[in-house]
């Protein structure tokens, strides 16, 4: 949360260093979420669920299916279930906001299903979110980053492969230009070629101060671009730490049921 500094009786300079830390601290914690319960009717998914993310940063959601991630990127947008709990993003409480006003600040989420409109060409798709923003990213540099999508530029996106889709979303995020990036299972059929490249876009979004905040099946990624790294069981953080805390820790094995790390090499990486 985003503290405004209290009139305090420090001496001049001290006053301005804690200014100064509090001014940072708002602009590096990109997302604060303190005891967050989503609900779908009766049914209880996130538990109190607390997580911070920063800008700069790649924060990493893994855990089992149905442990409640995409539940949580949902609640963070306020699209679908019930919420209660904080939620503050770059310092403001969404409480109240609809998934519109919480885009508006500054915020870009792709989900796991849809990300195009199928009728509209690749163009008109990019378009349709650069219009959200006041400064979209200029189509050249959307290119530069993702050159596959230029020769179907004209393409009715939902005549695209499961795979190209996804790109196109990803494009979309990039043209919103965003500061806080949310990401459900963004590699999802790409091939081995693409899932590296989209994690090293990723990590150059990070480079340029956005929060990136991804929820991921692929170990091998996340431990390869992952600044911090969460587990989520049963709708609360069970586990978080870095890419070198979780081989020490041999958390995933723990709390996945799934030994990645030690699977021949190539293999390792997807659960
Ligand atoms: N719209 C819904 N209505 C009722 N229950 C739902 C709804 N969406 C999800 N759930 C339930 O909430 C729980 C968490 O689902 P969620 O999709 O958040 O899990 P997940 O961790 O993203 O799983 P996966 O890795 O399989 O995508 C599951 O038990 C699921 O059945």
């Amino acid at each position: 949360m985003c503290l405004r500094p209290e009139p305090s009786p420090l001496p001049g300079r001290r006053k301005r260093f804690f200014a100064i830390l509090s001014l940072r601290n708002c602009i590096l914690e990109a997302l604060q979420v303190t005891n967050l319960k989503a609900y779908y009717g009766k049914a209880q998914v996130l538990q109190g669920l607390n997580l911070r993310a920063e800008a700069g940063a790649v924060t990493a959601i893994l855990g089992r299916n149905g442990a409640g991630k995409t539940t949580f990127l949902k609640s963070l947008m306020r699209l679908g279930p019930r919420v209660d709990g904080e939620i503050a993003i770059l310092g403001k409480s969404t409480s109240g906001m609809s998934a519109d006003a919480i885009a508006r600040l500054g915020v870009a989420y792709m989900p796991q299903d849809v990300r195009v409109f199928a009728r509209l060409s690749v163009l008109e798709n990019i378009q349709v979110a650069a219009r959200t923003v006041p400064n979209p990213r200029p189509l050249s540099e959307i290119l530069d980053v993702l050159p596959e999508i230029e020769p179907k530029l004209e393409q009715p996106a939902g005549t695209l492969s499961g795979g190209q889709q996804q790109l196109v979303g990803i494009a979309r995020s990039l043209s919103m230009r965003c500061r806080l990036l949310l990401m459900d299972e963004p590699t999802e059929g790409l091939m081995p070629r693409l899932v590296t490249q989209v994690g090293a876009i990723l990590r150059r979004l990070a480079t340029e101060g956005v929060a990136v905040v991804i929820v991921e099946q692929n170990v091998g990624l996340i431990l390869e671009i992952g600044h911090a790294i969460h587990i989520v069981e049963k709708g609360v953080i069970k586990w978080q730490g870095t890419a070198e805390d979780v081989i020490s820790a041999k958390v995933i094995d723990r709390y996945m049921g799934v030994n990645v790390l030690d699977e021949p090499e190539g293999k390792a990486g997807t659960l």
